[in-house]
């Protein structure tokens, strides 16, 4: 049987998980543990900014509007709360959001952080975001997000993709149509299985889910974060 685990620099093996493995986390989480979906996302957003920060100076966020999409929202706060020029580019209207997506757009439009529509809003940033689509991808890239996944690629800007590249099956590693090809991925809590053919740097972000949690769920988990909130990892 393949090995499925990651290895940190030091030496810290990281199981990785499936789609499906990663939602019942997902569900512990908030069901059982009482972390909400707004605590893990504002984690998400916070370690992705400071990535971003690293990779450029002008920064584009590609929003979705699921859980990568609300990640990426969360992203754009930090950023504009640290004055770097962001801006951030959804596949349909900001009336069309729902969920935590709404919720993490509705904070920036208080907050004057420029939102557009569609692929000619991009701009020319130093650096984007890939948040459209996580590990909730169902099939090939349709419709506007496929046009935004097309503008991406086309730019010289590098892309620092979360969770997932949009457009690549999480579980599988496979792409069914037009995806993301970034120059970093930056995944949640746990890498997931589809992540062992990716051909770019992977790190590994805290989204301050506890030892506990997977414990309970029969995950050998011992956390790599110790002295820090994120963490390079390999194929082992
Ligand atoms: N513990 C964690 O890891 C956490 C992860 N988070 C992030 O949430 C996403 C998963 O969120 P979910 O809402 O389930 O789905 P997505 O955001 O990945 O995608 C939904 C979004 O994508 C659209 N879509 C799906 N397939 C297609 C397609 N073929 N073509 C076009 N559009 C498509 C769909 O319509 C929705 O709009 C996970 O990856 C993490 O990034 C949480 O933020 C925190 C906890
Ligand atoms: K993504």
């Amino acid at each position: 049987m393949t090995d499925m685990t990651f290895r940190t620099p030091d030496g810290i093996e990281v199981p990785s998980v499936t789609a499906d493995e990663m939602r019942e986390v997902d569900r512990l989480a908030t069901e059982e543990f009482g972390i909400d979906l707004p605590q893990m996302m504002e984690n998400a957003g916070r370690n992705l900014a400071w990535h971003a920060r690293e990779m450029g100076t002008a920064v584009t966020v590609v929003a979705g509007n699921g859980g990568n999409g609300g990640g990426g929202m969360a992203c754009a706060r930090h950023l504009h709360n640290r004055d770097v020029p962001v801006r951030v580019v959804l596949d349909r209207p900001p009336a069309d959001l729902e969920g935590a997506a709404a919720h993490q757009y509705a904070i920036l439009d208080q907050s004057g952080v420029p939102v557009d529509t569609g692929p000619t809003a991009l701009g020319e940033p130093s650096v984007l975001v890939d948040a459209l689509i996580g590990y909730g991808l169902t099939g090939a890239v349709r419709g506007p997000a496929a046009e935004l996944v097309e503008a991406m690629n086309d730019r010289a800007a590098p892309v620092l993709s979360l969770d997932i590249p949009s457009g690549r099956n999480a579980t599988t590693g496979e792409t069914p149509g037009e995806a993301v090809d970034p120059a970093r991925v930056l995944t949640l809590a746990l890498p997931k299985t589809g992540l062992r053919s990716a051909d770019c740097p992977v790190s590994l972000a805290d989204i301050s889910l506890p030892v506990a949690l997977y414990e309970r769920l029969g995950i050998d988990y011992e956390t790599p974060f110790k002295n820090r909130y994120w963490v390079k990892i390999n194929p082992k």
